[in-house]
This record gives structure tokens, sequence and C-alpha cells, in this order.
């Protein structure tokens, strides 16, 4: 009998708990030996049928030799760094879906991990429950990786996708994916495209082999996109979507950032709605190769949870060599790229024709919008200093 412990019983935690009782058959035919939910560590005490196994001393699991695994849905970084660094430290492999903790302290645990000959597994940080960290390191390890972007934050898809098809309310929109369990405990950080920051970081940190700091990747999210841009986009065939992306430039040097964008409507990733993430990962033997699922909610996350639980257990002896270098030098910003842009502007053709030359008129209503030719984010930048912008946003031609 294999024992394990969650840290942190919350949508996740709890989802956990329900996949591992649900599929414990399952799972101890892969295993060979049942695995045993033993201790749940909690901040507040709840009733119900896991009540005999929570505790609030954390030194409980620290110090339990038949404790090999320790999976820590608490979220955050300040506890969840602390009880991470001490398991590892204990010599127990850690399983964890919090990508502020990885995004931010990865590279250092991974470090310690290896120091302590444990796994430190992290699948369910970046799209929830679909299979997108192990094929990336594993399944297109022979590619030299160009380019990862997608749709990375389940709660914003899901408030899009309720906004525009139904015409709820944001507000409302956001209190139905908190009732679902998909928005971080500070919706703050899915709204404003922090979280989806964050997961593009791991991205590239795993596609590009080096530390992507959160801080020096630009996050803009959806609290300043009007309906008013979703349909003028759609008449003319784009959707709207918040997008994570990482490249690898020319001359060797990576960027990345999360911004809105508009979408080819006939790309397969315009037609990804509700809580669902699409990510395209671009490989130069593969080409383009796109995973998709639910990117949130208890049970998807709890399933990428549990598959890292049994991959921990089926490398206790020989752990998995998973990784980057926390160098993150060579990272720059993404103002030199060149790309098309969308901007709405209180102003008629011939102020846009003035400042851009050649556009692409979507609307002339009293206000215009316009797509420019391809050109540098400063250049848009700086040719639009003039205008009375009242939206900017770039468009995804892959
Ligand atoms: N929800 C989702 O769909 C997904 C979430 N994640 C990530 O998974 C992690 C957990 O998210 P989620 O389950 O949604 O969050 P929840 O807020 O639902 O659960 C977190 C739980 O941790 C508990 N907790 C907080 N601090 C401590 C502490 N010091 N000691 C013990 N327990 C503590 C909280 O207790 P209390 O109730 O007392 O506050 C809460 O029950 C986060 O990192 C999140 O980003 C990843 C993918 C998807
Ligand atoms: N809040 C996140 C949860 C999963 O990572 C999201 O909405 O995607």
């Amino acid at each position: 009998m294999i024992q394990i412990a969650i840290m942190g019983f919350g949508t996740v935690g709890g989802g956990v708990a329900e996949v591992l009782s649900r599929n414990g058959m399952q799972i101890a035919q892969k295993l060979g030996e049942e695995v045993s939910l033993k201790t749940i560590l909690v901040r507040h005490f709840k009733d119900g049928p896991y009540r005999p196994r929570m505790t609030d001393d954390f030194a409980r699991i620290e110090n339990d030799p038949d404790l090999s695994v320790v999976v820590e849905t608490i979220g955050g970084v300040d506890a969840a760094y602390e009880y991470t660094r001490r398991a590892l430290e204990a010599g127990k492999h850690v399983v964890t879906a919090n990508k502020q903790l990885v995004a931010e302290r990865g590279a250092e645990l991974l470090k310690l991990a290896k120091e302590k000959n444990v796994n430190y597994l992290f699948e369910a940080s970046v799209g929830g429950g679909i299979p997108i960290l192990r094929p990336l390191c594993q399944c297109m390890a022979a590619n030299q990786i160009e380019e990862v972007y997608g749709i990375l934050n389940g709660t914003t898809n899901y408030i899009l996708t309720r906004m525009v098809r139904t015409g709820a309310f944001f507000t409302d929109a956001l209190r139905e994916a908190q009732a679902k369990g998909y928005a971080e405990a500070d919706p703050t950080a899915d709204i404003e495209g922090i979280d989806a920051g964050r997961k593009t970081c791991i991205l590239a940190d795993l596609a590009f082999g080096q530390q992507v700091l959160p801080e020096s990747v630009p996050m803009e999210g959806i609290s300043r996109l009007s309906l008013r841009d979703v349909k003028v986009a759609e008449r003319a065939g784009y959707r709207i979507k918040l997008l994570g992306r990482a490249m690898r430039l020319p001359d060797g040097s990576r960027t990345a950032y999360v911004a809105p964008h508009l979408i080819p409507e006939d790309a397969p990733i315009a037609t990804v709605e509700d809580v669902f993430n699409a990510i395209v990962v671009k490989g130069n033997a593969t080409g383009e190769v796109m995973f998709y699922g639910r990117g949130a909610g208890a049970l998807p996350t709890a399933s990428a949870v549990v598959a890292d639980v049994i991959d921990a257990l089926q490398h206790r002896e020989k752990r998995k060599e998973i990784g980057w270098s926390d160098n993150s030098a060579g990272f720059v910003g993404p103002e030199t790229l060149p790309m098309r842009f969308y901007f709405r502007i209180d102003g008629s053709l011939t102020d846009a024709a003035l400042a851009f030359g050649q556009v692409e008129v979507l609307s002339e209503d009293g206000e215009t919008a316009f797509l420019t030719e391809p050109i540098p984010g400063n250049e848009a930048a700086n040719r639009a200093r003039n205008l009375n912008v009242l939206s900017k946003f770039r468009v995804l031609d892959t």
C-alpha cells in the first residue's frame, strides 16, 4: 500500500481525493499496489467523510516516513513554497497544480528535487486536464521548439463565450466561473492575464530550457476588451481570444507575452469556447501540433495531478529528468515583433491612413476600426501617438 497526502483541500484537492477513490482499482492495476490517501492538510477543518484524515499541522506530513508522495493544491507562493521545500527536503515526491509557484520558484524547487533524488511534477499547472507538459518534453523531444501559444485560461475563455454567445454581463459570467471552480482565489489573476502569463512562462521554460521570469513578461487581460470590438471583429471574420505566446526569435533570443488577439475564424483555435483551452506547439520537425481540452475544473485538473502521482511512483528509483536553467539571459520584450494590429479609433479613415498608410478597414461609423500591415509593436505605438485610440489588439497570423 502506497500512502500519500494532499495539502490544500479545495476545488482541486477535493477533486484529487475523488479521482483516487473513483478510479482506485485502475490506479492500483497500473502501479501493482493500492494508493491510499492518508493525510489531508487543511487550514480550516470541514465535516464529511475525509474529516478523520485532516490535520492542520504540516509536521504530521513532513515527519511521516510512510508518506511517499505529497500533492500540493494550496495555491500561491508563501505556505505552498515552504511546505513544498520541506517535503522535498524530507525526501518526498511532490506533485502540484500550482502554476504561480512553478513559474516563480520552479527552477529552484526542481534543483532541490534533483539533489534529493525525488520527483517534482506539475502537469496540471498548465491547461488543467490537457496533457501538454509531458508531450512537450517527451513526445516532441526530437524537435527544436519554435513557438508555443494558446488559450491558457479557462475562466476568461468561459467569460468571453458567455458574454458573446448569450449576452451575459461580465460580472455574472465571472460569478458563474467562480461557482464552477474555474477561477483563482483572487480572480484578478485570471482577468488581467496573470494566470495565463504564469502558464506561458512554464511552457517557455520547458520549450526553450531557460527560465522566463513572470515579471519580465508583458501581461494584458480581458478587462479592456469591449463587446463592440468583438462584434466588429466577428463581422470581419475574426474571433477575439486571450492568448499566451512564447517564441524563439531568429537571433536565438526568446520572447513571451499575454494579450487578446484577433484570430481568423477558420483557425482551429478560434473555435475553442467555454472553459476549454487549446495549446499549439510548433516544432521544427512536427510543424504545428494542437492540444485541446478542459483547462480548469476539479476533475479534469485532478486527472492531471493523479497522473503525476502515478508517474512519480513509477519513477521512484530513477527520477524523471525535467527542468530548465535558472539563467534568464536572452529574454527580450515582444515590442520588435512584426505583426498586424487592430485599432478602433475615434476618428476617420483619413486619420488612420495618415498614421499608418495602407490599412484594411473593418468598420466606419463615426469611429473607424482597421487592421494595419505587419509592423513592430513599438512602431505601431509610435504611429498611433496622435490618434484617439479606443482599442488596440494584435492579430494572430500563423
Ligand atoms: N481550480 C482549477 O480549475 C485549477 C486550479 N489550479 C491550481 O490549483 C491550486 C488550487 O486551486 P483551487 O483548488 O482552485 O483553490 P481553492 O481555493 O479551491 O483551494 C485551495 C485550498 O487550500 C487551502 N489552504 C490555503 N492555505 C492553506 C494552508 N496554509 N494550509 C492548508 N491549506 C491551505 C484553502 O483553505 P481555505 O478553504 O481555508 O481557504 C483551500 O481549501 C492553485 O494553485 C490553482 O492555481 C490549477 C489548475 C486548475
Ligand atoms: N483559474 C485557472 C484555473 C486553471 O488553471 C483558469 O481559469 O484557467
